[in-house]
């Protein structure tokens, strides 16, 4: 089975500084679903990884979590796109809990779920330092968008190694399938 692990904000749908704290807030990212859609076609399962800390600091609620991610459910839907599962930390970093990345919790729950081995070649896509880190860790290769937060993470440098960096997730996508893409150097 092919599975891709990505990650949520930045990357799926614009991020915000000030967190996405409602399905209004929920705007995805312009060729994200369709890219998606292209991978279920290719065979991909494709898994959400996201930290959601907005819970621990009470910015949103459980509910209004469920209901951003019904949002995007119903949008991929819309371009024939499926996520398959959406795995998230609700916690703060001083929870010290295994799944926040870059700890690579929700990575091996995902494999563990999945019964996929992530050494395998597995992709895994952020914009992020923690999302790549997290993914290496759990064995992914590691993808930075330039979403989102990801010009910051390249500027910011320290990535793991063999990160490919791609302008976004259709480019990532264009890469996976084989079709010819410059790489954002
Ligand atoms: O990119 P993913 O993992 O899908 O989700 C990130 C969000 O949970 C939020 O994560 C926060 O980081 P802290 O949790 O405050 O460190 C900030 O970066 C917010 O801007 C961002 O919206
Ligand atoms: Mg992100
Ligand atoms: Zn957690």
């Amino acid at each position: 089975m092919k599975l891709i692990i990505l990650d949520r904000d930045g990357v799926i749908n614009h991020d915000s500084d000030a967190f996405i704290k409602s399905p209004a807030e929920w705007v995805p990212i312009k060729g994200s679903l369709e890219a998606i859609a292209r991978l279920n076609q290719a065979g991909y399962r494709v898994v959400v990884a996201t930290n959601q800390s907005g819970i621990a600091r009470g910015l949103f609620d459980m509910q209004t979590l469920m209901a951003i991610h019904q949002k995007m459910h119903e949008a991929a839907q819309l371009v024939g796109a499926e996520i398959d599962a959406i795995f998230f930390c609700p916690h703060a970093a001083d929870d010290n809990c295994d799944c926040r990345k870059p700890k690579a919790g929700m990575f091996h729950d995902i494999g563990k779920r999945f019964d996929v081995s992530l050494r395998g070649g597995v992709a895994t896509v952020g914009d992020s330092l923690r999302d790549l880190q997290a993914g290496f860790v759990a064995g992914c290769a590691p993808y930075l968008v330039l979403t989102g937060k990801g010009e910051k993470t390249r500027e910011k440098g320290g990535l793991p190694p063999g990160t490919l960096i791609y302008p976004n997730l259709a480019a990532v996508v264009d890469f996976l399938l084989k079709k010819p893409m410059e790489l954002a150097v």
